[in-house]
């Protein structure tokens, strides 16, 4: 095929168009948010049940449980952890954590831990306790010792740092609480709030993956460079150049009723005052990682946030009724105070300050709802829609508001000017509707393909045959399907794969962009395509041949200003290899550019047992003001030469 490029840009790529979609999907707790310990303030369980301590484990015999404790820590935290030593022990008693299938154990790392604990009645012991990383074997990798008071009968917060001299080999290591049993013989101590933090992004509290941050990259403090090879969320999520960051969903932001929502203002300030909520995907959210911890991650990667209010709308299928809205928009309007508000003027945006960003946050996009097309949440978002819409714009006229329901159906008033489509479905589906936007009318409308991936190769149910971890024909079928967003990108001004992290094993979707266990983080080919395309985004759209509607092959051509660069990316779903000549209508072009290239067998991925199975492989190519480049089955090219 010959494909004849114009040299005049039909139109700039926005700034916006490859971003990030995240939601607690076991990719926060666990995942991207650093915190190692699980269930570590036994949020909303029941006291007295096994499940109230699961991922606890007791010591040597000691007696341990979960009780509504009086007094609580706080209000949002009502139970604490039991500790009664038996009579008769002798050595360490206690309890030990699991963490989320597994603790990492890096030596010369400062792991900060910290607890609450109280004595119910007084007593003259003062016992020192040791905390320690250790191997499910008993294997000390690392302690530090403190010592609690028999006169501590209100609660304090104890603070420590364990580096260990040495790594473990596994994940198969708990952080362990131990106390003398013979000293302690009948003593019973209250705790709450555990929490223990690797080194942050940044070094921020109660931040980011010690995975997450940059340790891989950046001049290291510490003695012991993180295993480089691992690769890690902050590295992976940056490297993609992500434009923009949705949150907080996805279904995660509705929850399953009104009651269990996202509710913002219960995700920021101290841990302890952060009562956690039953998520959407069957288990409990600490909402450690809340909304300002986003909002500072959308700093810390220079991205565009695009917040989801909640609409109204619970994925048990309940609508709040049209004359009861208003708390529920007045909960909007103190959310986006929040994150861009006077702090001399509005007490919400006075928290901001207080938590240390006087500043505004950047805020341009606001999203009415999720999937509002689902169940019978078409039936009641026209009022939704109308209510939530014009009450925020009232309020905060210079933001941009999405719609989430299907284009026009049911009609919305006031008529949205931004909608958020999403799309899972089969690889063909995605290289055969690659045109899908062409035919869209240019009135003004603009299209944020908020989630989108090839999911599996059974149309017949996809929702029941998922691929574990994409593989190489779901990540050329979404090449293709994205040459088609770029191409339409006047009218497509976001786009994002999702979901983006899932843990290997204990996950409740897949395929996701990227996989991760307490170990390291994996790279999948969806991955690669992703990164290729934003790290070269491009700034302006250049018109070319037409690929054909529902083919195998497509191709989309920008131009990059500085270098004065020509990117052309080529995705091919067919098996066999396709033969492209380029005609470029420049007086001078470069007789050699690089392709880079990805490509293998259809259901090739990288997943844990094979982690490396397919990446880019870049070479020199080749080209001129006319040249051929022969795409290899299967294979998703990004070509760059320059011209001018
Ligand atoms: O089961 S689905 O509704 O398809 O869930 C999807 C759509 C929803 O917005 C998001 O949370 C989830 C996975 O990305």
């Amino acid at each position: 095929v010959t494909v004849t490029v114009e040299s005049t840009p039909h139109h700039p790529i926005p700034s916006t168009l490859w971003g990030l979609m995240f939601e607690d999907i076991s990719s926060g707790d666990g995942g991207l948010y650093a915190e190692l310990l699980k269930n570590r303030a036994f949020q909303k369980v029941t006291p007295g049940t096994s499940a109230a301590l699961s991922n606890w484990a007791a010591i040597n015999g000691a007696s341990i449980s979960v009780i509504a404790d009086t007094p609580a820590l706080s209000s949002a935290l009502p139970n604490s952890l039991s500790l009664v030593i038996p009579s008769g022990k002798t050595g360490p008693v206690g309890f030990s954590n699991s963490g989320f299938s597994g603790i990492k154990v890096t030596a010369g790392t400062p792991y900060k831990a910290s607890f609450f604990y109280r004595v119910p009645s007084a007593r003259s012991l003062n016992s020192p306790i040791t905390v320690s990383l250790q191997s499910t074997s008993g294997q000390v990798f690392g302690s530090a010792t403190t010592t609690l008071s028999g006169s501590q009968t209100s609660w304090t917060k104890v603070e420590l740092t364990i580096t260990p001299s040495s790594s473990a080999s596994n994940t198969n290591n708990v952080l362990a609480f131990t106390v003398d049993g013979a000293s302690n013989s009948g003593l019973t101590y209250n705790f709450n709030m555990f929490s223990l933090f690797p080194p942050t992004f940044k070094g921020r509290a109660n931040g980011m993956r010690p995975d997450l941050a940059q340790a891989c990259r950046v001049a290291n403090s510490f003695s012991q460079v993180y295993d480089h090879l691992c690769g890690n969320f902050f590295k992976a999520l940056a490297d993609l150049k992500p434009s923009f960051w949705r949150f907080p969903g996805g279904n995660n932001l509705e929850g399953d009723t009104t009651e269990t929502r996202w509710i913002w203002n219960e995700t920021i300030g101290p841990l302890e005052t952060r009562p956690g909520r039953p998520g959407t995907w069957g288990y409990i959210n600490t909402d450690g990682l809340g909304l300002y911890e986003y909002l500072l991650w959308c700093e810390d990667l220079d991205m565009e946030p695009i917040l989801g209010v909640w609409a109204g709308y619970g994925l048990s299928h309940t609508s709040v009724p049209e004359n009861q809205l208003g708390p529920y928009i007045q909960e909007a309007i103190d959310l986006i105070n929040f994150v861009i508000g006077d702090p001399a003027k509005n007490s919400f945006a006075a928290r901001r300050a207080a938590l240390g960003h006087p500043a505004p946050f950047r805020l341009q996009y606001v999203e009415i709802g999720n999937e509002d097309f689902v169940g019978s949440a078409p039936s009641t978002y026209p009022y939704r829609w109308r209510n939530f819409y014009n009450t925020l714009t009232a309020t905060f006229p210079h933001l941009k508001y999405i719609a989430t329901s299907h284009q026009n159906n049911p009609v919305l008033s006031p008529n949205p000017k931004f909608w958020d489509n999403h799309v899972y479905q089969t690889p063909n589906w995605f290289y055969q509707n690659a045109h899908q936007y062409d035919s869209y009318p240019r009135d003004g409308t603009q299209f944020f393909e908020g989630e989108y991936a090839a999911i599996s190769v059974v149309p017949s149910d996809i929702w029941n045959n998922r691929l574990p971890y994409p593989n190489i024909a779901s990540a050329v079928g979404e090449a293709a399907y994205m040459t088609g967003l770029e191409r339409n990108s006047d009218i497509v001004f976001a786009a994002a794969y999702a979901p983006l992290i899932g843990h290997t094993t204990d996950n409740q979707w897949t395929p996701n962009l990227l996989a991760h266990d307490a170990d390291t983080v994996y790279f999948s080919t969806s991955y690669y395509v992703q990164k290729m395309f934003s790290v070269n985004a491009g700034d302006s759209y250049l018109p070319s041949t037409l690929p054909t509607k529902g083919g195998t092959l497509h191709w989309s051509v920008v131009r990059k200003n500085s270098g004065n660069q020509i990117i052309i990316k080529i995705a091919n779903n067919a098996v066999n290899v396709e033969s492209l000549t380029f005609d470029l209508p420049f007086n001078t072009v470069s007789s050699t550019g690089t392709a880079e290239v990805l490509t293998g067998a259809a259901a090739a991925a990288n997943n844990p047992s094979n982690p490396n199975a397919v990446r880019p492989v870049t070479s020199t190519i080749s080209t001129g003001k006319s040249f051929t480049y022969n795409a290899p089955a299967l294979s998703f090219t990004v070509i760059i030469l320059t011209a001018y």
